[in-house]
């Protein structure tokens, strides 16, 4: 079966600076992974590489088998937070049609079958409440639930996701991360999930990519998610505690920070 997702050794470098190199894997269908790491790793350049919106320096990175391009109808994507212009002149239900046609600015699309399924996905986030609102004057984590359905709405074979829980309260988050795992289980998208938490997502997460100082970790939570593990990609001694199936990292720090103790 094609992989939704293949790296081979793919690199990204900045000047003289490497943010990160040697990436090898691929990611089936139905696999959700995590990418963590501190501030400055690069999780984000790294999905920017699969949309296909940043070069790698090395290497070679497919979706579906075929180089990575840009404005692939194939992708989903949940963009790092930002709050829209207070004059955005779109309603709540037309920011979510828009991921129905697989480009930014088009004529909307006002099948019945597409508003059936602009129905079902503003049921999905639960923002039917606020559906015809203007979507500027929306709050940050209303924004953000109707990017979420946006991106689930063309049903892509790759969901990246950056940091989407991100000004989200308890209740969305879970909402949320349901619908993104139940995407991956029914309908076998590839989930790519870059966070700085991996406890709101940790019973759902297949596999763990870790960056860190220009290197990474990747494998299973248990394999990756350990003191001798995180330690060694630190390069200082970082302590993971599980705490009821919760994880506590300790000791983590930003990129550029030297701890010697
Ligand atoms: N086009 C570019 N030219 C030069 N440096 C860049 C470019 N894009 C990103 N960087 C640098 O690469 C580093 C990694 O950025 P990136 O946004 O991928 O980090 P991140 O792991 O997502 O961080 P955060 O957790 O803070 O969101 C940063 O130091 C950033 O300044």
């Amino acid at each position: 079966m094609t992989a939704a997702l293949s790296l081979n050794q793919a690199a990204v470098s900045f000047g003289a600076r490497t943010l990160w190199s040697e990436v090898s894997f691929a990611l089936q269908a139905g696999e959700f992974l995590a990418v963590l790491g501190p501030n400055g790793a690069g999780k984000s350049t790294f999905l920017k590489v699969l949309l296909g919106l940043q070069r790698l320096s090395s290497g070679s990175a497919e979706v579906l088998g075929a180089r990575v391009r840009r404005g692939s109808s194939q992708v989903g994507y949940i963009p790092q937070h930002y709050n829209l212009e207070a004059e955005t002149p779109l309603r709540a239900r037309d920011l979510v049609g828009l991921g129905l046609q697989g480009h930014r600015y088009g004529i909307p699309w006002t099948s019945r079958k597409a508003r059936l399924r602009i129905e079902e996905l503003l049921d999905l986030v639960g923002a039917q409440g606020y559906a015809d609102r203007p979507v500027g004057l929306l709050s940050g984590g209303e924004q953000q639930r109707l990017r979420a359905a946006q991106a689930l709405a063309g049903n892509p074979a790759l969901l990246l996701c950056d940091e989407p829980l991100h000004s989200l309260d308890l209740h969305h988050q879970r909402a949320i991360t349901e619908l993104i795992r139940s995407q991956a289980v029914e309908r076998g998208s590839a989930v790519v999930f870059v966070t700085h938490e991996i406890n709101p997502v940790i019973e759902h997460v297949d596999r763990v990519l870790y960056f860190a100082r220009g290197d990474h970790r990747i494998g299973p939570v248990h394999e990756v998610m350990r003191s001798e593990v995180l330690s060694e990609l630190y390069q200082s001694p970082v302590e993971v505690i599980e705490h009821k199936g919760r994880l506590v990292v300790m000791g983590e720090h930003s990129e550029g920070e030297h701890h010697n103790d």
